[in-house]
């Protein structure tokens, strides 16, 4: 990629930019699941009438019928259900050559499934089922399908970087040095404003508006919101960026 035409399209603050604007879609997300109790049917591993469990049987129906209309064309978007997805058709958009070809395989989807059912589901949704099995599953297909557009973006992030300094990362990607890559990648300060700022947002999204006083509840708690950027958001976007770096000069 010519730095000419890179820098023409993005810079770290513009990547910065798109995912300060994808945390309202992660919180908005989050807020609608928690609309409804666990509703553990919908994870059954055997939902009567599907092959499998209801939540499974609606995100790979819904990734192939996306896959058809072209959603994974987009160097933003991964599917979790890759293998036999079908084949495009219709035309689709010419999406600028910005990354490295060899980072189009990268795919993490698997880590961000797991944590979300098996460690921050249960940090945010009430016990209890309501029957509301189909709306359940779409908020789950909608909140993983954000978390895993903003930990991807991680291959944006890493081309504006590698790209600024390639003196600094080329040494650690010849030496294929995972650490040293962390560490010149990694900003403290960016972190730390990133938590602080989904905390304040979540408490802001998630209020009970009211004409009179405010209860103090909100609808997520903004704690949760702030430990799933801290735990699993950065840590895994940063993951994305490393195994991005390490092919960056295939
Ligand atoms: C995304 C970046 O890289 C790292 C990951 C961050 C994140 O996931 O929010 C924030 C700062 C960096 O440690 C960045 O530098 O903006």
């Amino acid at each position: 990629m010519e730095k000419n035409v890179l820098a023409n399209t993005l810079t770290l603050d513009s990547v910065r930019e798109s995912l300060i604007r994808q945390e309202d879609t992660v919180i908005f997300y989050l807020i609608e699941r928690a609309k409804y109790p666990i509703n553990s049917p919908v994870y059954h591993p055997s939902f009567a009438g599907v092959s499998g469990s209801l939540v499974d049987y609606i995100v790979k129906h819904t990734e192939a019928l996306q896959s058809k209309v072209g959603r994974y064309e987009s160097p933003e978007e991964y599917p979790f259900f890759q293998e036999n997805l079908p084949r495009l058709v219709v035309p689709t958009y010419n999406y600028p050559q910005v990354l490295h070809p060899a980072g189009a395989s990268i795919n993490i989807n698997k880590t961000i499934w797991d944590m979300y059912f098996n460690q921050l589901l249960p940090l945010f949704v009430s016990e209890g089922n309501d029957g509301n099995y189909v709306q359940t599953a779409t908020c789950d297909l909608q909140c993983l399908q954000a978390l895993s557009r903003r930990i991807h973006y991680g291959k944006f992030v890493a081309e504006v970087k590698f790209m600024d300094a390639p003196e600094d990362y080329g040494p650690a990607i010849q030496a294929q040095n995972r650490d040293a890559l962390m560490e010149l990648l990694t900003f403290k300060s960016v972190e730390e404003m990133v938590k602080q700022r989904v905390k304040k947002k979540a408490m802001v999204f998630g209020q009970e508006v009211c004409l009179g006083d405010s209860k103090g509840k909100y609808k997520v708690d903004p704690s949760v919101v702030s430990r799933l950027y801290e735990e699993w958001v950065m840590p895994l976007t940063k993951k994305v960026q490393v195994e991005y770096l390490l092919c960056r000069l295939d």
